[in-house]
């Protein structure tokens, strides 16, 4: 018998998640003249333990790298956050194509693809129990952005590897700051996680820079497969969910 996977329609995933038509969902748009420079947000500062990575892996959804979370060994603190969030997993987003693929959206523009590193809030008991909070989750946000031209492409972590789902594979020794871009640049606002139950727990920080990313290495990530090995092959792409209402909600940002 064929699996039937679980298919992407964001428009109904309210059915089954009703927080999914919550005040605070997420992704949003971003644009300028609803952003407000608030001159109190700290830097934020990313203390990661390369020795955390454990194992990267397709899951039929995204290419994800899971790490050690068992105790404070790699945080997120500073910026928004009251406190030290410990990074459990960072996994991505992208499109078919070059010109679409990121879940938030700048002033109009889509990028090719979203890095999303998540932390959890370790005054909870464990990761589930904060997704059920407020401030139980942060996601630290990094655009990709395709450049043809031949400049030093940043170190980019290929998941190619794993094409078919259910595929994982150590990945020891891996630090995701090397990722990050020069600048530490930001927006923050209070949201949710994009894929369901779409819990409204997460304290966003999304990077104004993106990084850099050629053209065959978003092709390494649409390489990926969301069948296992006995299925018909459907390719894993345009894994981002639409924008969401913003309501009332504030960005702020961390520059002028
Ligand atoms: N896309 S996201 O970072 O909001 C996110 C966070 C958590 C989970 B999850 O708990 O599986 C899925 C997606
Ligand atoms: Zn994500």
């Amino acid at each position: 018998i064929s699996s039937h996977y679980w298919t992407w329609r964001p428009d109904q995933w309210h059915k089954n998640y009703p927080f999914a038509k919550g005040r605070h969902q997420s992704p949003i748009e971003i644009n300028n003249k609803d952003v407000h420079y608030d001159s109190s947000l700290l830097p934020w500062f990313a203390s990661y333990d390369p020795g955390a990575a454990k194992t990267i892996l397709n899951n039929g959804k995204t290419c994800r790298v899971v790490f050690d979370d068992s105790f404070d060994r790699s945080v997120l603190r500073g910026g928004p956050l009251p406190g030290v969030y410990r990074l459990r997993q960072l996994h991505f987003h992208w499109g078919s194509s070059d010109d679409h693929g990121s879940e938030h959206v700048v002033n109009g523009v889509r990028y090719a693809g979203e890095l999303h590193l998540l932390h959890w809030n370790p005054k909870y008991s464990n990761y589930l129990d904060a997704k059920r909070r407020t401030d139980g989750i942060a996601v630290l946000a990094i655009f990709l952005q395709v450049s043809r031209s031949m400049i030093k492409k940043k170190i980019f972590l290929f998941c190619f590897v794993f094409i078919l789902k259910g595929k994982n594979a150590p990945f020891p020794n891996f630090d995701p700051s090397i990722l990050f871009p020069k600048s530490h640049d930001y927006w923050t606002y209070h949201g949710s996680v994009t894929t369901p139950p779409c819990e409204e727990c997460v304290t966003w920080i999304i990077l104004r820079e993106p990084i850099i990313v050629s053209s065959d290495q978003m092709a390494k990530l649409r390489s990926l497969s969301k069948n296992a090995e006995n299925e018909p092959n459907h390719p894993l792409v345009d894994n981002w969910r639409p924008t969401q209402p913003r309501y009332f909600r504030m960005v702020s940002a961390s520059f002028l």
